[in-house]
């Protein structure tokens, strides 16, 4: 197969570059500059696609003899992942900005550039399994690392960008194991330390991020009976589930601590209240995407709200008209916050079976 090899800079993407070389593919690397404007390059040692990052992914498509391509895709980067992203806060919304990168950029804008230059996959880093089922369709599974696992990030990709998809870690035990085969290969991004933060705010600096795109928006920080107890200075600042940086000047009568319960940006009103009313048993979902068969009537699945959360047993079941449905589901084991805008991954055991973006909840009491 021709495979072009989604090079980031970092450990696994050079690891998975090399076993899809030793697997006999024709591989061709290509780090894609996303996170600047067009005609400039970025330096620094944090964060996503500096000139460093793309200098890193060179000098291991270098050892691995495979030619190696810088494409600036910062257009598609900025408009479909950056933009969304401020939006959806913007909305009162939280999104998941790897969901949609995934979607749009590496499996979408990649994979179209790469398909039209005649590959027939694109190889990546993630920590998930593309596996032949019964039928003779590309199935999506959790990897083989529980800890590790990225399926959720990409329980977005529909039927065909899995079938284009290729995951050479999926299987690793570890990521140390990872590590030690990059030491081995003498692959010089081996150290190299795990991206943790949205590629495009570094810092880690969120709030600050959007408040330089939104400007302040203030308003207040209400309880459920709707009395003002703070203010704050754009709803963009808050997600539910949040406890830090509420803004609240005055402790709550009972002296136990406050959560966001909802946000309501066009009456730019954050309401918060206590754990307990966190709890959710039942969410619906909209733009459901599947890469098995879409469900038929109400099916018994194991649904994942956030990348690194716990699985929980549900009955999912897709209601409404066949172009625009809802996915309804009712959680067998209640979920603790959770936000509209969330990815709501569909899962039958390990296999992946589609997501769909969470547009409203019903708290369990
Ligand atoms: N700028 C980029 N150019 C090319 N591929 C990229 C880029 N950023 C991410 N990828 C691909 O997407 C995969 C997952 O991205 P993520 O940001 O989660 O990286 P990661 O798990 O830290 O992996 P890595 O160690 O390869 O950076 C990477 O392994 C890589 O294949």
């Amino acid at each position: 197969m021709r495979v072009l090899a989604a090079m980031s800079g970092g450990v696994d993407s050079a690891v998975a570059a090399a076993r899809a070389v030793d697997a006999g593919h024709e591989v061709v690397g290509v780090h894609m500059a996303l996170n600047r404007s067009p005609g400039t390059l970025r330096t620094g040692s944090r964060g996503c696609c500096t000139i460093e990052d793309a200098l890193d992914a060179r000098r291991a498509a270098d050892l691995l003899g495979i030619p190696f391509y810088v494409w600036d895709l910062s257009e598609d980067f900025v408009e479909d992942v950056v933009a969304d992203f401020v939006a959806e806060y913007a909305a009162g919304r939280t999104p998941n900005p790897c969901v949609r990168c995934n979607e749009r950029i590496k499996f979408a804008a990649l994979l179209d550039k790469g398909i039209a230059l005649g590959f027939d996959a694109v190889a990546t880093g993630h920590y998930a399994r593309v596996v032949t089922g019964p039928d003779g369709r590309a199935e999506l599974h959790r990897a083989a690392d529980a800890a590790k696992d990225q399926s959720y990030v990409l329980a977005v990709l529909d039927a065909d960008q899995v079938a284009h998809a290729m995951f050479p870690l999926g299987d690793a035990p570890t990521k140390a194991e990872v590590r030690a085969e990059a030491e081995r290969r003498g692959l010089p991004v081996a150290s190299k330390p795990d991206s943790h933060d949205i590629c495009f705010i570094p810092d880690g600096d969120t709030r600050g991020f959007l408040a330089d795109k939104l400007g302040e928006v203030p308003g207040e920080v209400v309880d459920e009976s709707g009395e003002v107890l703070g203010t704050h200075t754009g709803t963009y600042g808050y997600t539910v589930g949040q406890r830090k940086g509420l803004g609240i000047s005055r402790p709550a009568a009972d002296g136990r601590p406050r959560y966001v319960l909802s946000i309501e940006p066009v009456r730019r009103t954050v309401t918060v209240g206590p754990a307990e009313r966190l709890s959710v048993g039942a969410l619906e979902a909209v733009e459901a995407v599947w890469n098995a068969d879409a469900p038929v009537g109400p099916v018994e699945v194991h649904v994942q709200v956030r990348a690194h959360g716990e699985p929980v047993p549900a009955v999912a079941e897709l209601t409404g008209p066949a172009d625009d449905p809802v996915l309804r589901v009712r959680l067998r084991t209640p979920l603790s916050g959770v936000a509209p805008g969330q990815t709501v991954a569909v899962y039958r055991g390990t296999r992946v079976l589609g997501s769909a973006t969470i547009s409203g909840t019903t708290p369990l009491s």
